[in-house]
Formats: C-alpha cells, sequence, structure tokens
C-alpha cells in the first residue's frame, strides 16, 4: 500500500457499519478518505441510508452478515485492505444472554482476526471500550487518567469481561503472518461514553423526560465525572488510525488508544443537560432526590423482575447494579498519546459536537420546544 499510494485506490471493510458509530465511521470515510476505492460495509441489519451513498464515486458494498458465521465474515474480508471492526452487542441491561454476549464481541472478534489472517489483510481497526479498563468492580476512581495509568481492572459483568477478551485478541494478533507472509497490524481504539446524533440512550432520556412533563431528577452527585466523547470524533479516530497504521506500524502496532476530545469533564446527568437543557428539559435538583442505598435497592429490584419476568417479557430498564456503578463511579480520561502516535486532534470543537446534538434531539418526533 506504501509507494504507489498516490494512486492505489484501497478497499476499506466497516463490520457493524450500520450502528450508532459505525454509521458515522462510514460517512467519514466516505468524507475524509482521499484512498478509498471500495467501502464494505458489513452488519446483521442494514441501514436504508447506505442506499444513497452508492450514487457517489466511491463504491459502497452493502453486506448482510453476522460476525460469528466465520464463513460469512471471511468472504466479506477477502482483498480489503483495512478493516475496521466496529460490531458488537452493546448490552449492559440483560437483553442478550452472556454467552450471546461473548459469541458476537469474542467470537466474532476471532473471526475477523482469522479472516485477515487468512485473505492477506493486513491493517486491522478494533473499537473497544473504556470498560476495558473500568470503572472496576470496586468502585475505584479513575481521574483524567491516560494508557499507562496504574488500575486494577477487574470485571464481572458480561459486556466488559467480552470487549477485554476481544481486545486482548486483537493486539495479541499484532505480527502475526498473513496469508503473502507480511505482519498483521493492529491497534485498538477506547472510545469512553460515546455520544452524538443517533444515540439511543439519550433519545431515552429525552423521551423519559418528556413523559415526566420536562423533568429529569438528579441520581448521581454532580462531582462524580463520567468520561463522553463526541462520534463525530471517534469516527474520525478511527480513520485516521487506519490509514496511518501502515506508514507508522512500528509505532502503532498493538497499541490502545483512549478516544478523547474537548468533551467537558461532568457527571453523566449533568453532561446529558447539555443537550436536553436547551430541548426544554430541566435536571431536578442540585443533590441527588433519593439517597444512595434506595437506588441501590431499586436496581437489585430491577434484576429480581427481570429474572422473574423472563419467562413472560424482556425487563430491562437502564437502573441495574451494573449501570449504577457505572454512572456513579468517576471514570475520565486525559491524554495526547493519539496525538503523539499518528497525529489525531479532534475535527469537531466542544461547540461543534454540542450544537449538533442538540439539533438532532430537538429533530426527534414530540420535541418539547
Ligand atoms: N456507545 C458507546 O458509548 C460505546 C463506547 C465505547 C465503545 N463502544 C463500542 O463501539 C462499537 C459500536 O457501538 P455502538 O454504540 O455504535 O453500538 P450499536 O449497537 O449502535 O452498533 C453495533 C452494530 O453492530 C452490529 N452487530 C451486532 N451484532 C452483530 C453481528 N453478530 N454481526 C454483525 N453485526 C453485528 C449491530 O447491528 C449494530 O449495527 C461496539 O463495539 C461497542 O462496544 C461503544
Ligand atoms: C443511574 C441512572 C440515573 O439517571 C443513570 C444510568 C445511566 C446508565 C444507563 C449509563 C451511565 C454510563 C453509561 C455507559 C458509559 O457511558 C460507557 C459505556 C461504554 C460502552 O462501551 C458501552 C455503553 C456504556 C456501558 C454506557 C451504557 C449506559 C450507561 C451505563
Amino acid at each position: 500500500m506504501a509507494d504507489s499510494a498516490q494512486a492505489q485506490k484501497l478497499v476499506y471493510l466497516v463490520t457493524g457499519g450500520c450502528g450508532f458509530l459505525g454509521e458515522h465511521v462510514v460517512r467519514m470515510l466516505l468524507q475524509r478518505e482521499p484512498r478509498l476505492g471500495e467501502l464494505r460495509v458489513f452488519d446483521l441489519h442494514l441501514g436504508p441510508w447506505l442506499e444513497e451513498l452508492k450514487t457517489g464515486s466511491v463504491r459502497v458494498t452493502a453486506i448482510q452478515g453476522d460476525v460469528t458465521q466465520a464463513h460469512e465474515v471471511a468472504a466479506a474480508v477477502a482483498g480489503a485492505h483495512v478493516v475496521i471492526h466496529t460490531a458488537g452487542l452493546v448490552d449492559v441491561f440483560g437483553r442478550a444472554s452472556p454467552k450471546t454476549i461473548h459469541e458476537v464481541n469474542v467470537q466474532g472478534t476471532q473471526n475477523v482476526i482469522e479472516a485477515c489472517v487468512q485473505t492477506g489483510t493486513r491493517f486491522l481497526v478494533y473499537t473497544s471500550s473504556m470498560e476495558v479498563v473500568g470503572p472496576n468492580t470496586k468502585g475505584h476512581p479513575f481521574y483524567r487518567g491516560n494508557e499507562d495509568t496504574p488500575y486494577e481492572a477487574v470485571h464481572r459483568h458480561p459486556y466488559p469481561c467480552s470487549k477485554a477478551l476481544a481486545e486482548w485478541l486483537v493486539l495479541e494478533a499484532n505480527g502475526r503472518k498473513v496469508c503473502g507472509g507480511l505482519p498483521l497490524v493492529t491497534c485498538a481504539l477506547r472510545p469512553t461514553g460515546i455520544y452524538g446524533e443517533g444515540h439511543q440512550i439519550m433519545r431515552d432520556f429525552y423521551r423519559q423526560g418528556l413523559r415526566l412533563g420536562g423533568r429529569l431528577f438528579r441520581a448521581i452527585p454532580a462531582s462524580v465525572e463520567h468520561g463522553r466523547v463526541y462520534v463525530g470524533n471517534v469516527a474520525w479516530m478511527h480513520v485516521l488510525a487506519a490509514r496511518e497504521l501502515e506508514r507508522r506500524a512500528a509505532l502503532m502496532g498493538g497499541q490502545v488508544y483512549f478516544c478523547y476530545d474537548g468533551s467537558p469533564y461532568k457527571s453523566y446527568e449533568d453532561f446529558n443537560m447539555e443537550f436536553l437543557g436547551p430541548c426544554g428539559l430541566r435536571l431536578v435538583g442540585a443533590r441527588p432526590l433519593v439517597p444512595y442505598w434506595l437506588l441501590v435497592f431499586l436496581a437489585a429490584l430491577n434484576v429480581l423482575l427481570q429474572w422473574l419476568l423472563r419467562p413472560l417479557l424482556l425487563y430491562a430498564p437502564l437502573l441495574n447494579p451494573y449501570t449504577l456503578a457505572v454512572a456513579n463511579t468517576t471514570f475520565t480520561v486525559s491524554t495526547d498519546k493519539a496525538q503523539r502516535h499518528f497525529g489525531y486532534e479532534p475535527m469537531f470543537s466542544w461547540e461543534d459536537s454540542r450544537t449538533r446534538t442538540i439539533l438532532w434531539v430537538q429533530a426527534m418526533e414530540g420535541s418539547a420546544q
């Protein structure tokens, strides 16, 4: 891919390309990757919006497929120069079984790696997660840490366990010889909580606020910082990492990078209010309105109800012991590793990110405006 780079057109594959982050990665590649010749979008569920992309100068190939099926993955990877593996089962609410989460996130990632090795694809960028590090089960704060900050990473929940294992597989695979004899080059990007256009949980909070007469009630102390990063910047970081992996293989291969930008350090709820406030919602209470022990009790009750109701229906509320622990434990990053290693600078300022997200919320049906 190196010297003839000016002329050579590259084939990219984005797994999970129809998800919240995946769609932004796909659109960013089309806008910002001049060497793109073909873009393959692989997902279990293909979005109708892909059709409009097929009219441009880059060939866009939509592939409906399942990462747990090795042969489907191998067929999609064959002939690709770069794979951005963002497909994953993001479930911290008990919707899917631990087995399914493992199959998609771990076995699916193993399938992607094996497909690269078998078919000779050399460059793999994996979307990992901050949850690979923490918050841990002990509730230790991670305050504006970086990739080298010591932290006791202890997981029990299936989602962070699966992301940690998958990340390890990707990093371990760095340097493996692919078909043709050249080494595989991999890296993993670890977003904190992503926000922006298309964010389902933000949509849920907004609708909940509308149902509650334009109010949300504070449950988490304002002093607990939760790391957030704008989806456009996460997408840009993927595109840049994928582009630079060959030129900087020795430096970037086998490395992890937190995804960061200029988004302010705030509590989860106060951060959401940056968008929901201008859309007419109000966060009631300068301090949590219910005592923490009551939240712990309600979270445990939700687990019991989920288990009791499972034969009849899927009860999967936002509040459970895991989500409460994540929301109630400081976890923020402060790093410049991606800048140093591959020249990453956020493409969208905080003001841009905020405005874009507000416009998206306002455009939602039933807006409070
Ligand atoms: N949302 C966040 O805050 C966040 C933070 C850190 C990391 N991540 C990671 O980013 C990635 C994307 O997350 P997202 O928030 O966009 O989630 P998402 O659910 O919107 O997107 C995931 C995509 O993967 C696809 N997918 C799921 N199972 C599949 C399978 N078996 N085969 C093929 N495709 C499959 C889904 O259809 C979906 O389009 C995930 O790997 C997630 O772990 C997300
Ligand atoms: C206690 C409630 C009072 O309002 C708030 C509950 C909020 C939780 C549902 C969310 C708080 C933090 C979120 C997670 C975080 O932003 C990072 C994540 C990493 C990513 O890989 C997947 C999504 C998530 C786990 C995200 C999920 C939702 C929260 C737990």
